[in-house]
């Protein structure tokens, strides 16, 4: 008998690697925050003495959910500005409210409040782009969450700095400050091709390869961007990223809606990975990212929610099915992108897409123990013919019961263990009134 830190016996696993595959009454079994073995549960009775044994007759388990685009701090302008264009939305009402109340403790309050919503929903892992990341680590080194913390550039001033030097100087900060902490990496976050001129691009290209550190960008997000670009400099944005040397493994485009042959051939050619939107794009109406055609082309595409300004949750199960459901309308191909593809693309293609592909993303042998536990029991999940479709199509986020990351509960049966919800929820409301003064300044 071997000695083990934790057994977990669900009805079902889902491994997402290999793909397809449906394990029942197997167990899992987590040793230092490692998934040291996946076996039928009777022959892992016999052969590992737990010192925990998590029984969950009636659930799945799969691979924790990896969300590759949000803004986690922006929950508390969740419904702020709703039923606007991009542009309209950022000029006229985010960014004069982020001028107004971003700081580090409104930082801290959202991104606490992004990371229970997360994990409620299944979510053990995030990349993130926003102001004032080092209250986004400080939350997260609390709450032992995993993430990929994008340390902002932009060219104008904000309350995080006042020109792209400044931002890349506190970026190059902040990220050789943290690098260290087992949970935590950094990505440089440009924020747009419209946002940020050609000396900074070019600078963050060489930071990136020097200090191996991956890049997270919004890019062809409209057709307004696409056009625009080409009208004032007669070049589409991501050609001008390609010339400039961003394109690489280490690229993350989040968005994508704009994209001719050339382009889906250039992400497949240089492996840039995709982050896709789907709820925000359809909110901001801001077009379709051809999932198909990417995935056919053998690009990674992974799934983001975006902020809870555009979307206007952090629900990865939900993004799932609207991702699938969407591809089929936009590809008239009731075949594409289907369920077990979409669940691969929230888990597998998501830690690829953060240059986490060797440690999360699977339930595999060596990897982190990063899982969730979604109860199947209820009376919208019977019959079942197909769990995974089920999953994808037919479970809500409530029904994630734990979120487990490196081998540790972050949620056991919808109780938070890291982070206090009732002190996250009336901090949260404080920040709701001073925004709603600021809106009336
Ligand atoms: C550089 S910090 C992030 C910056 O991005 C803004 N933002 C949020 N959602 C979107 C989006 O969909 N497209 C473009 N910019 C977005 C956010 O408000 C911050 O200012
Ligand atoms: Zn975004």
């Amino acid at each position: 008998m071997q000695d083990v830190d934790l057994l977990i016996v669900p009805r079902w696993i889902v491994p997402v690697e290999p793909h397809l595959t449906v394990h029942e009454d197997h167990a899992l079994v987590v040793d230092g925050g490692r998934i040291v073995d996946l076996l039928p549960a009777d022959f892992a009775r016999q052969a590992y003495r737990a010192r925990e044994t998590l029984e969950l007759p009636n659930q799945v388990v799969l691979p924790g959910l990896v969300n590759t685009h949000t803004h986690a701090a922006m929950t508390l302008l969740r419904g702020l500005a709703d039923d606007l264009p991009l542009m309209n939305w950022l000029q006229d009402h985010i960014w004069p409210a982020e001028g107004r109340h971003a700081s580090a403790a409104f930082c801290r309050a959202g991104v606490a409040l992004a990371a229970a919503e997360m994990l409620k929903g299944g979510i053990t892992c995030f990349a993130d782009q926003y102001f004032f990341p080092e209250s986004t680590v400080e939350v997260l080194r609390e709450a032992s969450m995993r993430a990929l913390v994008g340390v902002p550039v932009l060219e104008f001033p904000t309350p995080w700095a006042q020109n792209a030097q400044g931002y890349i100087s506190r970026a190059v900060d902040v990220i050789e400050a943290n690098r260290t902490h087992p949970l935590l990496g950094f990505a440089f976050a440009p924020h747009a091709p419209y946002t940020v001129g050609d000396p900074a691009l070019e600078r963050i290209a060489m930071l990136s390869h020097e200090m191996d550190v991956p890049i997270h960008m919004h890019v062809h997000e409209t057709a307004f961007e696409v056009e625009d670009a080409v009208a004032q400099h007669g070049e589409r944005p991501f050609a001008r990223l390609k010339r400039l040397g961003l394109l690489s493994r280490e690229f993350m485009a989040v968005h994508m809606t704009q994209l001719n042959d050339q382009e889906i051939e250039d992400c497949a050619t240089f492996g840039v990975s995709i982050a896709h939107c789907p709820e925000s794009n359809l909110k901001l109406a801001s077009g379709f990212c051809p999932v198909s055609k990417l995935l056919d082309a053998g690009v990674n595409v992974s799934i983001g929610t975006d902020g809870a300004a555009s979307n206007n949750d952090l629900d990865l199960i939900g993004e799932m099915r609207t991702a699938a459901l969407l591809a089929k309308g936009v590809s008239g191909n009731a075949a594409a992108f289907p369920a077990a593809q979409a669940l691969r693309a929230a888990t597998l293609g998501g830690a690829r897409a953060l240059g986490l592909e060797e440690r999360i993303g699977s339930l595999e042998r060596g990897k982190a123990a990063d899982f969730i536990a979604i109860d199947m029991d209820q009376i919208d999940s019977v019959p079942m013919y197909d769990l995974i479709s089920q999953t994808v199509y037919a479970t809500g986020r409530d029904r994630v019961t734990h979120s487990y990351v490196a081998g540790r509960a972050l949620m056991r049966g919808r109780e938070l263990q890291t982070l206090d919800e009732s002190a996250i929820k009336a901090e949260a409301r404080q920040w709701q009134q001073r925004i709603i003064k600021g809106l009336q300044a």
